[in-house]
Formats: structure tokens, C-alpha cells, sequence
């Protein structure tokens, strides 16, 4: 478990980060959303040890990142936003360096590599020079490094940019399988649907200041839904229709009424004698929406 206690961090007179309190629990993943500059980076280094707070402390497992650095240190994994390596080294071998570094041998070292790479879609460019890797490659190959200890923490900072829907795929079942095992996670992201969708719970963060922290849950609970219409014909006065209840909008054959605050079956009664309804259903407004009224900027004018 991760707890950040009352961090605060000023870079020159410019306050980063301002009394954030949060915790990242066991058995968990926690989705850590914000705009650009919001202060995730800087909260994820100050967790890691990299940098320190001004005032505040983060304890891993009980332990001060500030007083206890090691024993904090050895019960968490980073990959940070821009993962640095040397490049004029195969992967492989790079790997077993690093594993020495745990109290690996050689020959464990290589086999726990080989098991490793494959986890994260890298079998078969094992002995590729790292400066031969994509972007996306390193991000995989960053992922494998930082499971080499099996620590219970993981701080995963903007892991998804750059990699491919098959890269996406090996982070989900990464993130998976350490849920399962107990291990407390916590990672930020930029793509909101991945966030709803991996997250138990989320924290938002804007301008240094820690907003909220809800469920997936609560979430869902605190959306807005939209009523999801499928017809056998869209015309001027179905949408009529449509508008006493919400703001409809068309695609195709498909009617979505946003700010639904309504009952479906009175929609069904007014329309179904001269429509066909082939399907209607609520649908609950995206993280991304949340995110939005939380934080109070509209969504058209910024972008996470
Ligand atoms: N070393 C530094 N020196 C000066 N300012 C810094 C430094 N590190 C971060 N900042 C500033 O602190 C603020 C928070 O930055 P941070 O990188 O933590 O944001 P972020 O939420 O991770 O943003 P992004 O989503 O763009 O990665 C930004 O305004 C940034 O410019």
C-alpha cells in the first residue's frame, strides 16, 4: 500500500503540488487522471523517491520514502513517463544486468528475462539492440524491467503512449494479474476509456490539488446516463419527440438522448405506436464526462 500523506512540492515559486493526501490500496489499481501540468509526474517521483516534497511524506508498506528510502525503495516498481536506457546494449542482456543488481545469477537472470519478455510481447527480438526497439517496444521492455523484483507497489506513469492495441493488451493482463496477486497499483493515464475500464477506483488531481477519489462505482452513479435508442426510421419528429427528454443526436439508426432524466418506458409510450424500437437502453456518461464536471472545465475548451 501506498499512502501519500500532505505532499507539497514548489519548483521556484510555482506550487506543483498542494497538501495531496491519497492512498493507493492492496488488491487495487487506481487510475490517476488530470490535465496536462496537473501534477501526476511529479507526484509519482516524490512517491518513487526521485524527488522530495517539500513538506509531506509517502509511506510504501509503512515505510518513509524521506527516513526509510531503501526498505520504501525495495517494496516498489516505477516506469516512468520517458524510461531511460542505455541503447547500445541487446535486451537480453540489458535485463540481466539489471537483475544482478536484485541478486540474480547469469543463468537466472537470463531465464527469468526470456520468461519476462515474452509476458510483454517481446519474444523473438530478445536479442535486438535496444536503439533498434520502437517507442513502443521500450515502453514494453521498461514494463519487464520493473517486474524483476516482485515488489508489492507499482507506479505505472502514462505506460499506454506509444504503445499498440497489442501493447495495450499485455498491460491489461499485467495490471490484471497483479490485482489478483494483492499488489497495489496505481497508474496515470491520458486515455480515459482505458482508465474506466482497468480502474478500481480514481483519483483526480488539478492544479497540484487532489479533487476527488471515487469508485468505478460511484462513477457510474454520478453520470449523467443517456437514453440509447435503435428505430426503424429517424425523422424530424421523433427527434421532436426525443428533445422533451434530452439532447438527442443521430448516428445511423441509432438515437442518443444525453442528460436523460427520465423514465425509458415513457419514451417507449409516446413513440412505440409509430415507431419500431429494436432496442432501447441507458447508458452512463464516460469517465471523460466525470472528469469534466469534477474538475468544472468544459469538456469542448481542454483536453486531457
Ligand atoms: N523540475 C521541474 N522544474 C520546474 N517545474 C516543474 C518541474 N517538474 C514539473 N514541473 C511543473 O510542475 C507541474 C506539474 O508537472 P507534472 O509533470 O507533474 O504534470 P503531469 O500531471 O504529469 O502532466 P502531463 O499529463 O502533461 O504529464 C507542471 O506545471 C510542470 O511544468
Amino acid at each position: 500500500m501506498i499512502q501519500i500523506q500532505h505532499v507539497s512540492k514548489t519548483f521556484g515559486r510555482f506550487k506543483a503540488l498542494d497538501d495531496e493526501t491519497f492512498d493507493v490500496p492492496d488488491g487495487q489499481i487506481t487510475g490517476f487522471v488530470g490535465l496536462n501540468g496537473a501534477g501526476k509526474t511529479t507526484s509519482m517521483r516524490i512517491a518513487s523517491g526521485v524527488i522530495y516534497p517539500d513538506s509531506g511524506d509517502v509511506l510504501v508498506d509503512g515505510y518513509s520514502v524521506i527516513r526509510e528510502k531503501k526498505k520504501a525503495s525495495e517494496r516498489l516498481a516505477w516506469v516512468p513517463e520517458l524510461p531511460i536506457f542505455e541503447l547500445d546494449v541487446k535486451a537480453i542482456d540489458y535485463f540481466v544486468y539489471i537483475a544482478g543488481y536484485y541478486g540474480y545469477s547469469t543463468s537466472e537472470a537470463r531465464k527469468l528475462g526470456m520468461e519476462m519478455l515474452e509476458k510483454v510481447g517481446l519474444k523473438g527480438v530478445e536479442r535486438r539492440k535496444l536503439e533498434n526497439y520502437s517507442q513502443g517496444m521500450k515502453r514494453r521492455f521498461a514494463l519487464a524491467v520493473c517486474l524483476i523484483s516482485n515488489p508489492q507497489n507499482y507506479l505505472f506513469d502514462e505506460v499506454l503512449n506509444g504503445l499498440d492495441a497489442q501493447g495495450i493488451a499485455y498491460f491489461r493482463n499485467l495490471a490484471a494479474d497483479l490485482k489478483k496477486e494483492g499488489k497495489a497499483v496505481l497508474f496515470s493515464s491520458h486515455i480515459l476509456s482505458e482508465v474506466e475500464s482497468l480502474a478500481d477506483r480514481v483519483v483526480f488531481i488539478h492544479k497540484g490539488k487532489i479533487v476527488k477519489t471515487m469508485t468505478m462505482d460511484e462513477i457510474r452513479k454520478f453520470a449523467t446516463p443517456s437514453l440509447v435508442l435503435r428505430v426503424d426510421k429517424v425523422d424530424n419528429n421523433l427527434i421532436d419527440d426525443l428533445s422533451k427528454f434530452g439532447e438527442p443526436t443521430v448516428n445511423g439508426d441509432k438515437v442518443t438522448v444525453r442528460n436523460f432524466n427520465d423514465d425509458p418506458s415513457r419514451v417507449n409510450s409516446m413513440i412505440s405506436s409509430r415507431y419500431k424500437v429494436y432496442e432501447m437502453k441507458l447508458e452512463y456518461s464516460s469517465l471523460e464526462e466525470v472528469f469534466f464536471r469534477i474538475i468544472g472545465v468544459e469538456n469542448e475548451a481542454v483536453r486531457v
